[in-house]
């Protein structure tokens, strides 16, 4: 198998914002509209459609399909930064607050990188408060994603390390473009840092204990055949086919009734985002005494440096 790596290195039911049923939930059920027929493109008709945007997040719904598609925006490589976090959050609560909404489609507005996961200039040279912040809506943003009540579907464009290959493993799904120049994985150690717990039981939860052990420590990153073959992704796809498959994949996963598929989920995940739930300030202090310590800043410091010299 070849694989790649960048060489050098709420639940609790009524919790905030992050319940697995929101109220209504089996009243609109017995109401709900099944999808028959999706749009193959991201056009919807301008009637059924309400885009809102933020500066980084471009989300578009489709209002008679329920599927809203929410592009991350932040050039040049997508990077998961403190402002895109705090946008991320309250458009995604836009969306869980919009009852015409029942699937999103998680992607990129770049053509070539789905994120290149957490911006390293808000791990490097800050103070702790700032880490605090930082790594508070690091975790928001995971529990948002992985207990929501919306199907959630990657439509992974690109290349999806660390912090992208976590958002595409807290969804539901996962469709990547099959260009083995793109590569996906958590390769926290090649920056000489650690995937923290819960990225850890994303990964054990999806891919199995013993893969994880092994592209956890060697901070591997698959490209799209051989992450297909361990299960990181479920479908590879042309890479002009990405959008399209997530719709109809949406179309499949939503004729399950909402009320049975979400208490299905709560039932597979609950243990995993309450562990993290239980202990979320000491996870935070845990990560702001870690990437403050000199030896791990200086690997930021020595990784930052290794992508702007490195060939293209
Ligand atoms: C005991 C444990 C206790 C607690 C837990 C503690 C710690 C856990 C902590 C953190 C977990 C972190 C998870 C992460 O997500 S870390 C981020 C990891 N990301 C990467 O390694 C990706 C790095 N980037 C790339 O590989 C490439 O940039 C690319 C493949 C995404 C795109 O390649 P391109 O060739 O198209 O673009 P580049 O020229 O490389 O980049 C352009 C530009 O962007 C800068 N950049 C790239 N990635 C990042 C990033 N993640 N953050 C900030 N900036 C980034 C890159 O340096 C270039 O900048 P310049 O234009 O040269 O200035």
């Amino acid at each position: 198998m070849a694989l790649r790596a960048v060489s050098a290195l709420t639940w609790g039911l009524g919790g905030p914002g992050v319940g697995p049923l929101r109220s209504g939930t089996f009243l609109r059920c017995a109401t709900q509209h099944r999808l028959e027929k999706m749009p193959s493109s991201i056009g919807f008709p301008e009637a059924s459609r309400r885009p809102f945007s933020s500066h980084r997040i471009l989300v578009d719904v489709d209002q008679s399909h329920g599927v809203a598609t929410m592009k991350l925006k932040n050039p040049p490589v997508n990077s998961l930064s403190l402002e895109l976090l705090t946008e991320f959050v309250i458009s995604w609560e836009k969306l869980e607050n919009d009852k015409s909404c029942r699937g999103v489609i998680l992607t990129s507005n770049s053509p070539k990188i789905f994120s290149a996961g957490l911006d390293i200039t808000d791990m490097y040279g800050k103070n702790a408060a700032h880490y605090a912040e930082f790594w508070k809506a690091v975790q928001e943003v995971w529990l948002k994603l992985y207990t929501s009540n919306m199907v959630v579907i990657a439509a992974i464009n690109g290349s999806s390390p660390a912090g992208g290959c976590l958002m595409s493993l807290a969804s539901d799904y996962r469709i990547m473009a099959d260009n083995p120049k793109y590569t996906i994985g958590l390769n926290e150690t090649l920056l000489g840092i650690v995937a923290p717990f819960w990225f850890k039981d994303n990964l054990v939860n999806t891919i199995g204990n013993r893969a994880s052990e092994h592209a956890l420590q060697r901070g591997l990153l698959f490209p799209p055949a051989d992450a297909l073959k361990i299960g990181l992704v479920d479908q590879i796809v042309p890479e002009d086919k990405v959008q399209s498959t997530a719709l109809s994949v949406m179309s499949e996963w939503l004729k399950i009734p909402d009320h049975a598929r979400q208490l299905t989920k709560t039932m597979m995940r609950k243990p995993t985002a309450d562990r993290l739930l239980k202990q979320r300030e000491a996870d935070i202090q845990n990560f702001v005494s870690f990437i403050s310590k000199d030896s791990i800043q200086k690997s930021l410091h020595m990784y930052l440096k290794f992508l702007k010299e490195r060939e293209k």
